[in-house]
């Protein structure tokens, strides 16, 4: 059987947060805002994930009224929602993410995050795929006012015959 979700997150950039993004932290003058670490990409990624499994979005496994999520660790809260596809049977088919941000530059610490994401959803790094765009400019993330991510996950689980 397969399981097919997508997520996408916005996070907006301020100063004074690290930016923090697929479990890296990027040296950058800014960083992104949230109740958690804000980690944009991991947050589209466990969205994607609770979507194929028809369990609803972060908001509400994890809520931003809760002092426990209080600069959470965004990994942990993966860690948790692949928790849950696995106890349903499921393993990582692939998954395709984007990072929508005019800066900084992604490219240097994208196999970083590939390896992040794929040891915390216990599988082959060549199952990961992370990639970056601009926005030539345009928009908020073109502004540099935020950077959005967006995932779409593919999920199997074996039939058992009878
Ligand atoms: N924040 C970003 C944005 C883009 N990249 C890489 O640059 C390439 C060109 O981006 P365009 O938006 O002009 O298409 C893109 O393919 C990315 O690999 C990046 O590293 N960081
Ligand atoms: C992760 C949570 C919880 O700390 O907070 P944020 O970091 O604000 O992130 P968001 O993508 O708005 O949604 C889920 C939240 O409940």
């Amino acid at each position: 059987m397969i399981a097919v979700g997508q997520g996408f997150d916005v996070h907006q950039l301020v100063e004074g947060r690290p930016c923090i993004i697929g479990g890296v932290t990027i040296p950058y003058e800014k960083g992104l805002l949230g109740h958690s670490d804000a980690d944009v990409l991991l947050h589209a990624i466990s969205d994607a994930i609770l979507g194929a499994l028809g369990l609803g979005d972060i908001g509400r496994h994890f809520p931003d009224t809760d002092p426990a999520f209080k600069d959470a660790d965004s990994l942990k809260l993966l860690e948790h929602v692949w928790g849950l596809a696995k106890e349903r049977g499921y393993r990582l088919g692939n998954i395709d993410s984007t990072i929508i941000a005019q800066k900084p530059k992604m490219a240097p610490y994208i196999p970083e995050m590939t390896e992040i994401i794929a040891r915390a959803l216990e599988a082959e790094p060549s199952l990961v795929n992370v990639k970056a765009t601009t926005t030539e400019q345009l928009g908020f993330t073109g502004r540099g006012e935020g950077i959005a991510a967006q995932s779409i996950v593919c999920l199997l689980r074996d039939m058992v015959s009878s």
